[in-house]
Formats: C-alpha cells, structure tokens, sequence
C-alpha cells in the first residue's frame, strides 16, 4: 500500500493537533457535540451533506430567495426543524408557543452566531452582548424610552418628515410624473432622525430627565405600601441616624411591626428605595424564581475580594458557575471531608482544654476558638491545604481573614465606609488593600501549583504533592479545587481568576456563619439543660463511650436530636440575618408593584422570630421540628436559615456535618455552663453574620462516664 505526501503531512499535522489541543477542553467539547447531535436527532430536517450539512441549499441564493425556502422547508417538515450549517446546528421554530418559550426565557438571552458579524462595529452594544454586559446596559438604556422622553422626540419626527416631504416634493417633477423611490426617502429620514437623537448633550438631558422621571415613577407605584414618618430629601434615614449597631435592627423590626403592610415595609434612604418583606408567600417568588437573581447594592462591599464569586455573581456567570460548583457538595465527596472535621475537633477540644485550666469565675468566650476551627475546616475542604489558624494563630494569611471581615462589616453597616471617595481615604481601605494582597497572592499560588500538578500527573484525581509554605500544612484531596480546575463553561477552563473568585467565596462563607451557628448551639443547650443532656444521650448512643473514637458519615447522620437543635437554634439565630436582592424590572407580587432599581431585604431573623409563624418563638424547641411528632408545620418559605430556591446556600450540607462533627466531640468531653443571665436573652447585632453586642461567656466541665 502506498500513502502521498500530502495524505502523510495532513494526517500529522492532525495528530499534532491533536496533542497539543489539553484533553479536558477536548473531551467536554466531545461530549457536548454528542449530546447536541443526539437531541438535533429527534428533529426532523432536510438530508445532510458531509461537512457542509445544509449550507447547498442557500449557496448563491439572492436574499429574498432564502426566506422562501425557509418557507418551503417549514411546509415539508413542520414548525419545528433544524438545519446544519456547517457543523452548529440551528433549530427554527414558528410555533408561537415556543416562540414564547425563547423569547420569554432569562437564560436564552445570548445572541446566535449570525450575529457575530455586526460585532466590529457595534462592539459589544445592546444589540449584540449577552450576560451581566446586556442587563447592566439594558437597565440603564430602558428609561431612555419612557413614554415623556419619546414626547420630547415628536418634535423632531415632525421636523425630518416635513424635509422628506419637500425632497419627495422636488423628486416628483413640475408635472409630477417622475418615479420616486420612497424607501430609500424613509432610509433617509430614519437616519436624520436617529443622528440627531444622538448627540451627546440630548444624552446628558435624557439621562437627568429620566432619572427624575423613574423616581417620580418609584413613589408612586408605591405610595400603597406602609412606611414609617419620612423627611424630605432624607427619606426615613433619620431614624438610622446615630443608632447603635444592635439598634438598628430592633428599630426595623419595631417599623414592621407597626407601619408594616402585608408584611412588607418601605424604606427610602435618601434616593435609595429599599423594600423589607416578609410575606413567606411573596419570598416564594421572590426567592423561589429566578426572577431576583442579582444581589442588592450592599453586596458591592464584598467585591474586592470575591470579585464576582457565586455569592456576588449575577445572570448567566452565576449560573454557569452553580452548575459547576454543585457537584462539589454531592454526599460521596461530603463523606471525605469528615476525617478533616474530626481533626480539626481535636485540635479545637485541646486548645479549649487550655483556655479551661484558667477559666476561673467569668468562664472565657468560646468564639474565637470556634472560628480559628472553621477557619482551618474551609480552607483544608476547599484548598486541600491547612492555614494552621488553630495552632498558628498570628500567620499573615488568618490575620487578613479577621482583618478582612472586620472591614467587609464596618463597610457595609457604617455609614462613613459607605461611600467609596471617603472611604480610600481612611486608614481601613488602606489595612483592606494589605489584607487582600495576603488573601489574593495565598489563593492565587495554591491554584497555580495545584493546577502544575494535575498537569505532571496527566491525570485528574492526583494528591498534591506539596504545599511549600510556612503557614501551608498538611496535604487532602481537594475535590472543590480540583472539580474547578477541571471544569470548563462553553469549551473553555476557568482561569486561575475565575477558580480564586469561588476559592475566596467558599473562605468567606463557609466560617463565620458555620462558627456563630456553633456558638448559639453552645449558648441554646448551656441555657436549656435537658437539651444538653438529651444530645449528649444520643451521642453516646451512637457513638459508645469512648471520648476518642472519631465521628464517621453514618453516626453524624444518626444524629437526629442534634440535627433538631442545630435547626432550632437556626430559626433563633440564622448565621446570615439578613439577604438582599436587587430588583431589574418592575413587577407584581401579590398585588404590590415592586419598581425596579429598589433593594429587597428579607430576614431570616425577623421571620424565625414570628408569632404567626412559630409558636413561642423566643423559646428553644427543637422538637417543633420533628416531623413525625410535631403538630406545627413549616411553611418553607418562613423557614429561611440558608435561603431558599435556586439561590440558596449550596453549602449547607456541609455546615451541618460539620457543625455536627465539633458540637459532638465537644458534648463528649465536656458539660457546658453559661456564665451570666440565662433569662436575659442576649442582645443581638445583625450584620453580615449576625452576632452579640457582648461576648457569650461559657464555663466548660469535664465529663466523667
Ligand atoms: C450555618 C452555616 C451557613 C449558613 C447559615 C449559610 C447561609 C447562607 C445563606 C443565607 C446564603 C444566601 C445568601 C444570599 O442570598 O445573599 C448562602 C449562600 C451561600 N453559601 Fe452558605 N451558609 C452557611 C455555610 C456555608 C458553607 C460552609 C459554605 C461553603 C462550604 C457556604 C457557601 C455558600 C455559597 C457559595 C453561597 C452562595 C450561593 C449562590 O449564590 O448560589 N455556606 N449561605
């Protein structure tokens, strides 16, 4: 057999292709082209050719000549058909349904391919973008075409039709017998028009004109809905005003309860309007749909260091990224996670040991103990390395965790760190800039070796091989890194931007709320006895006698009365207390008008702590929560510890376990006292993780059994 030059040169330079294309891009492609010809299968459609697919069938066909076949094609094989140009498919689609389906969609808002070709001019304008690009552009373009604004227009429509007219005029001849050619007069027309709306000051008018309109337009769509007194200018901002921290929730609170209508209370800060609502029947929209998928302005505070992670993302980023990450909280890769939980007990139970030689009378506060655990606990799960925070507290990479969530707090509650030009002049942005070169430069360089390594070992579930710096310790798998570094969103693998963002995201969520939820666990069963002594039943139950034996996936699963009190303590005292949505677009909630561009705020504090819709809420019950005997029925949508629907926490499953892991290796070694007032419940500051005014005191005693 003999083979041409040309044959042999083709097929290696294929196979170089080959090789140099990475495996993982390839094969993800792979199996999206299978999947995309599998369902393109269940089609009907004109015969194929090989590698032109249909594109014969429009070869050197005039303009008018193809929409008469798409015709003809819809005639012969229905509503629904697809075509292969090349090797995409297009689906076409004359069912109005569908149509509706399409166009009505949030997430198909991407342009087709076609529309690649205007891209050079238009760049990426309104007309051509997708994603978060589209939707900013597109809430500010909208008030631009008010019914006011297109008022002001008139005048100009009627200008440039009155020019056409006179050059319709002169092109019809003295005796009015010349052909004339209106289309290309209405072009010209059209053009004027659109030039002249485009100048730059008309621009800076409409904007300032549409500004005040949408405002006129938010009071009064929602003049219906109940508010405290306001003020001119100020809104009810000086109610706010000079608060003290655990005020300002008590007096929103006290707003709802008296000027609240269905549930929901209005709140302008200054310009700014912001709706609290607590209807579980309106969160079920609210929350339930994708409809308020973008987060409130608040949120912005977060960016510096999350950049536009799963918590802060909005549109499609926020969905192409959930997808991806989910797979990460699956129970086989939960199940690993426990041997680093029960390590990381340990090290907690011996530093408490240490704190209990010296309690003395007032006891000491559990807190940050707790913290440094999670600390250590989220960084090992997601990372595959450990900061050490237990044992090293001083390292440069715990401190500008602490440093940076003190900053995320005072940016978002106080009003002076507030604006942006006054606060890069305070000392805090400075400590913020530091602390974020630390955070970024930490997680940035994990991801680069861990990605170097994957490469070397040209295979996905490899261990690493080494952490190489002083406060990087012991070595895990590292499903969520790996999952990352091994993904792709249309063909393409995340940067090491993309993966530190949700690295950073999973650091800042996954502590502080996991340990403030231990420390009002603590608090509930030291000032509830019979519940400590009823958790510490079932532990050694399922766990035997032995202080030592570590926690396994089974036993924590069978810890079912712990599981009760971890809930209840969570409808008292939601790590998270209060979420905030932004509204896009005007809609209807149960007959109240939410206009866009105004914050929801909804809490999950204010709800637990409902009369209506938790009996005696202000008492630890964890048995309200069991279904098979209790008579009080949770309304889901009332119950929002980790929010609810497509946005909710994605990470509570791994809360709980390992809220399960500490608490039980904590009851096993020792009975916990509060020390102070039980009957005073503690004075609450809800930030962005809620906490107490005054520092929870405990005393710890050594089991003997
Ligand atoms: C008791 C512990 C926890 C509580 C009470 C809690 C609560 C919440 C809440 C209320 C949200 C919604 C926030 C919003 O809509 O603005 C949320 C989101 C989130 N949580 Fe948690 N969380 C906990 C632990 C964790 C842990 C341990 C992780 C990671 C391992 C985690 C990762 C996340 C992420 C990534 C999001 C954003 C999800 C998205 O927007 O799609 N959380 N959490």
């Amino acid at each position: 057999m003999s083979f041409s030059l040309p044959l042999i040169i083709a097929a290696v330079c294929i196979v170089l292709a080959l090789a140099t294309l990475s495996w993982l891009p390839l094969r993800s492609w792979l199996r999206r082209r299978r999947r995309a010809y599998e369902l393109a299968a269940l089609l009907p459609g004109p015969k194929t050719l090989p590698l032109l697919g249909n594109v014969n069938l429009f070869l050197g066909l005039e303009p008018s000549q193809v929409l008469l076949v798409i015709v003809e094609l819809a005639e012969k094989y229905g509503d629904t058909f697809k075509l292969k140009m090349g090797f995409n498919f297009s689906f076409m689609m004359f069912k109005p349904r569908d149509v509706e389906v399409v166009l009505g969609s949030t997430f198909l808002l991407d342009k087709a391919m076609e529309y690649d070709f205007l891209s050079d001019w238009l760049n990426e304008g309104l007309l051509v973008s997708g994603g978060r690009k589209w939707h900013q552009r597109r809430k500010i373009i909208t008030p631009a075409f008010h019914f006011r604004i297109l008022e002001s227009y008139v005048e100009i429509f009627e200008r440039q039709t009155r020019q056409m007219l006179e050059r319709l005029h002169q092109a019809r001849g003295s005796d009015g017998t010349n052909l004339i050619e209106l289309g290309h007069a209405a072009h010209l027309l059209t053009l004027d028009v659109i030039c002249e709306l485009d100048s730059p000051s008309l621009e800076g008018l409409l904007l300032v004109i549409s500004s005040l309109l949408k405002f006129k337009h938010l009071i009064e769509v929602t003049r219906d809905l109940g508010s405290p007194p306001s003020l001119p200018l100020v809104g009810h901002a000086h109610h706010f005003i000079g608060k003290a921290p655990h005020e300002l929730m008590q007096t929103i609170f006290n707003f709802l309860e008296k000027y609240g209508k269905d549930m929901t209370l209005k709140i302008w800060l200054g310009p700014e309007l912001n709706l609290l609502m607590s209807n579980p029947e309106d969160l079920k929209i609210i929350l339930g749909t994708l409809l308020f998928n973008d987060k409130a302005g608040e949120y912005k505070a977060l960016e510096p260091w999350l950049k536009e992670g799963l918590l802060v993302s909005g549109g499609r980023k926020w969905h192409n990224r959930r997808k991806i990450i989910t797979p990460a909280f699956h129970f086989k890769i939960l199940e690993q996670y426990i041997n680093i939980f029960q390590q990381q007990s340990v090290l907690l139970l011996s530093n408490l040991e240490k704190e209990r030689r010296q309690q003395g009378q007032t006891g000491f506060n559990l807190y940050d103990w707790i913290n440094l655990c999670t600390m250590d606990t989220i960084c090992e799960t997601a990372m595959g390395v450990s900061v050490n925070a237990q044992t090293n507290v001083d390292s440069e990479y715990v401190q500008a965790v602490k440093t940076i969530s003190m900053v995320l707090h005072k940016r978002m509650f106080n009003i002076f760190y507030r604006f942006d030009l006054t606060y890069m002049l305070t000392p805090l942005a400075r400590a913020e800039k530091r602390a974020l070169n630390v955070l970024h430069n930490f997680t940035e360089k994990i991801i680069v070796q861990r990605r170097e390594e994957l490469l070397r070992a040209g295979q996905q579930d490899t261990e690493p091989q080494s952490a190489g710096d002083a406060d990087v310790g012991a070595k895990r798998k590292m499903a969520f890194l790996d999952i990352l570094l091994q993904s792709t969103i249309d063909d393409k693998p995340l940067t090491n931007m993309d993966i530190r963002e949700e690295v950073d995201t999973f650091m800042f969520e996954g502590h502080d709320t996991t340990s403030s939820a231990i420390m009002f666990f603590f608090y509930n069963i030291a000032t509830y006895p019979d519940c400590q002594r009823k958790c510490l039943d079932e532990i050694i139950s399922v766990m035997g006698k032995d202080k030592e034996s570590p926690v396994t996936y089974n036993m924590l699963n069978k810890l079912s009365y712990v599981d009760l009190c971890i809930k209840e303590t969570l409808r008292m005292y939601p790590s998270v207390p209060l979420l905030g949505r932004k509204v896009l677009k005007e809609c209807e909630i149960n007959g109240k008008i939410i206009p866009a561009g105004s914050n929801i705020g909804i809490s999950p504090l204010y709800l637990g702590r409902r009369e209506d819709l938790f009996s005696d809420p202000n008492t630890f019950k964890p048995e309200r929560f069991d279904v098979v005997t209790s008579a009080e029925k949770q309304n889901p949508y009332a119950y929002i510890p980790f929010s609810a629907g497509p946005r909710n926490c994605i990470g509570q499953k791994f809360a709980i376990l390992e809220i399960k892991a500490v608490v039980a290796n904590v009851l096993r070694h020792y009975e916990i006292e509060f020390v102070g007032n039980a009957a005073e419940p503690p004075v609450l500051i809800a930030e962005l993780i809620l906490r107490t005014k005054d520092p929870l005191m405990f005393k710890l005693k050594e089991r003997v059994y």
